[in-house]
């Protein structure tokens, strides 16, 4: 088998606070997102993406919200940590790409700093990554912006 594909999608409700994670990157906003981590949607889609691509279940199982070890936590460690995971089988992202849904913050401006973060994480080019946004044209949680979601998809390769 030559490439394997996964997907993944995240949820955190706002809450207080004056920032967002997104990809690594501190975006100035009104509200905080509720989360046991630092809460970042990109981060937390694409590892169960790349999870997902090997059948190694979710980043729940491998970092699980009732331990300590993960208050708090910088998402960049768990997608390294899930990076380790692919490489120890013998996988590697061959690229990626990630679509952040909410009506604010806005995300094209921060989606280079994004992109250059998850591409030194996984040790590869800054053009297998892609990190786009939507809205959701005012519809639904997102569009009361009571929170904000990412969906990831990642094709592995061998190493
Ligand atoms: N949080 C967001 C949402 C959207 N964008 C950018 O705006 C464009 C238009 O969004 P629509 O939902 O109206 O299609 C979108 O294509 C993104 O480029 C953004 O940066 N941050
Ligand atoms: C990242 C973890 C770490 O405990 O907690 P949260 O920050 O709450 O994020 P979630 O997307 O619910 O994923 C579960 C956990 O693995």
């Amino acid at each position: 088998m030559t490439v394997r594909i996964g997907q993944g999608y995240d949820v955190h409700a706002f809450g207080d606070g004056d920032h967002v994670m997104l990809g690594g990157v501190r975006v100035p906003h009104a509200r905080g997102v509720l989360a046991h981590s630092d809460g970042d949607v990109v981060l937390h889609a694409l590892c169960d993406a790349m999870l997902g691509a090997l059948a190694l279940g979710d980043i729940g199982v491998h970092f699980p919200p009732s331990d300590d070890r993960w208050k708090g936590a910088d998402s960049r460690m768990l997608l390294r940590h899930c990076n380790a995971l692919l490489a120890e089988r013998g996988w590697r992202v061959g690229n990626a790409d990630v679509t952040v849904v909410c009506e604010r913050p806005k995300v094209g401006p921060h989606a280079a700093a994004m992109r250059a973060n998850i591409a030194a994480d996984l040790g590869i080019g800054l053009d297998d990554i892609s990190v786009k946004a939507t809205t959701s044209e005012r519809l639904g949680f997102t569009g009361r912006e009571e929170g904000i979601a990412a969906l990831a998809a990642c094709v592995l390769s061998r190493r």
